[in-house]
């Protein structure tokens, strides 16, 4: 079966990490921002890009969390999860309707990718570490 390749960024600052509310398909749905990885293109370039585009910043990646099969789309996902700090920038939203900061253990998974659970822990487990 076709899988698709995601990555996502999981922006952190002060101790809080940035999610997205969802337009056009899913709209409603809060993500930490990201996409496809295109053809030719390292999972990491392809977070730094997502990020760029969509949020109109310049980040990099601190470290890969972890991977997870997210089968409860159309089409089955393999996600990937960076966390990320922003470099240069401010964030403006392109294909969001909403972003927030907040700590990783407030994220609601009644409103967010529900398959998102072993990032948000691999997350916390990062940000405790640091
Ligand atoms: N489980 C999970 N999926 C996510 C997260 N963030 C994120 O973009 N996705 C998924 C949802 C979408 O089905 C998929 C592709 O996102 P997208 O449509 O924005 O991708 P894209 O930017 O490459 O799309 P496009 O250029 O083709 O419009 O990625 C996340 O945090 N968790």
């Amino acid at each position: 079966m076709n899988q698709l390749q995601i990555v996502c960024g999981c922006l952190i600052e002060n101790d809080q990490v940035f999610i997205a509310q969802r337009l056009g398909k899913d709209a409603g749905l809060w993500e930490f921002p990201g996409g496809k990885v295109e053809n030719g293109e390292s999972h990491e370039e392809a977070v730094i890009r997502e990020l760029e585009e969509e949020l109109s910043i310049k980040a990099e990646v601190l470290k890969k969390l972890c991977t997870i099969e997210d089968n409860t789309k159309d089409i089955p996902l393999i996600v990937t999860a960076y966390a990320c700090q922003i470099l240069e920038g401010k964030i403006q939203l392109s294909v969001h309707s909403h972003g927030t900061w907040l700590l990783p253990s407030a994220i609601d998974l009644r409103t967010f990718h529900t398959s998102d659970e072993p990032i948000i822990r691999a997350l916390i487990d990062f940000m405790t570490a640091e």
